[in-house]
């Protein structure tokens, strides 16, 4: 039997390694992974070298594309996300779309019968707290100056009118590997946070590769469903307490009140549906997080715990506005009267 040839882009982040190791798995695929070339990339993929055909290339650049030929079906993670994205917004566009229409056209040259399968995000929808059930049909308003949400839905419509076949996945809150940043404080607390995890996330990709027609030229919402969903203050209450971090005993307008996004997917079963992807809860999520923290670690953060929490706070951007009475960014942040 022939194999299926499948191009995995961003190989090395969070839920394209995982993608990668479930890939492998199987025996009826070849795998090409692309990557940028970095020292985390070119360490995590080293391993796999001798299992995969590995090439390091700029997507943002089209001949570093050339030797990509003959693929059957496509899984395109390769992607600037936040904070780096809001803060380079120009990369994250000339990365997240032209990269994206880069690769289109290259398939539609050499690969015009490849299925793509397309990575955006929740962040399409913009702010949810008012009304926090999605469904996939709502109205694109991405939160004011998310340069990230705007690539991702440039970037969905250069999918859309491809030649190619395609489907395209909106990923709710991924947790894994990401680390803690000033992203932090933008998310309001009373967000409604559906999160999946990476490998429920690469499983759904994987999955959809033999289950090509029945998600094919569909946009789906993708989260862990129902067990997976909690309160943004929860998740950090939680999150605190295995870290060793204690109570979440930030001050009044560390956190924003708006312009973040995420929410519940009300539709995120069909997807499930389709391709049974799903086998974390929130449960498993928190029990992986403890698992990577050691005593000695959870020791330690117990004791330094409030320069800890100082430094953290010494992100917040919404605090510094607010103390600062910086007008525009309190407009930005809070729900002024
Ligand atoms: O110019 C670049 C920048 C990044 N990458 C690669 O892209 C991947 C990005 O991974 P990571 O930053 O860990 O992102 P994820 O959290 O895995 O993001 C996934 O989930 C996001 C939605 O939550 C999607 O927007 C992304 O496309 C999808 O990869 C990595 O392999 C990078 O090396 C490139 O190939 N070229």
């Amino acid at each position: 039997m022939k194999k299926t040839n499948v191009l995995l882009t961003g190989a090395s982040g969070t839920v394209g390694f995982e993608a990668l190791q479930q890939l492998l798995q199987k025996d009826y695929f070849n795998v090409t992974a692309f990557d940028k070339k970095t020292k985390l990339s070119t360490e995590k993929l080293a391993p796999f070298k001798n299992q995969i055909t590995l090439i390091y290339g700029d997507i943002t650049n089209p001949k570093d594309l050339e030797n990509i030929k003959d693929v059957d079906a496509v899984i395109h993670l390769a992607a600037i996300i936040p904070p780096l994205a809001d803060e380079m917004p120009e990369l994250a566009h000339n990365v997240n779309t032209k990269g994206t229409q880069n690769l289109i056209q290259q398939l539609e040259a050499h690969s015009p019968n490849a299925f793509f399968m397309y990575s955006s995000s929740i962040s399409v929808y913009g702010d949810r707290i008012e009304n926090p059930y999605i469904h996939i049909g709502d109205p694109l308003i991405p939160s004011e100056g998310d340069a990230y949400a705007e690539t991702k839905i440039k970037a969905e419509q250069a999918v859309q009118n491809s030649q190619l076949n395609w489907t395209i996945f909106r990923l709710a809150a991924i947790m894994g590997n990401h680390k803690m940043s000033k992203l932090m404080f933008h998310q309001p607390l009373n967000t409604a946070l559906e999160i999946a995890t990476p490998r429920d996330t690469a499983r759904a990709f994987v999955n959809a590769i033999e289950n090509e027609t029945a998600v094919a030229k569909q946009i789906f919402n993708l989260g862990g469903g129902e067990t997976c969903r909690i309160s943004y203050e929860h998740f950090l209450e939680r999150s605190f307490a295995i870290f060793g971090l204690g109570k979440l005993d930030f001050p009044e307008h560390a956190f924003a009140d708006k312009n973040f996004h995420c929410g519940y997917y009300a539709d995120g079963d069909v997807l499930e549906k389709n391709l049974n992807f799903r086998q974390d809860t929130l449960e498993d999520f928190f029990a992986m997080e403890a698992e990577k923290v050691s005593s000695i670690k959870k020791m330690a953060a117990c004791i330094f715990k409030k320069p800890v929490k100082w430094y953290l706070l010494k992100q917040s951007e919404p605090l510094e506005a607010w103390q600062n009475n910086d007008k525009k960014l309190k407009q930005h942040f809070f729900n002024l009267q």
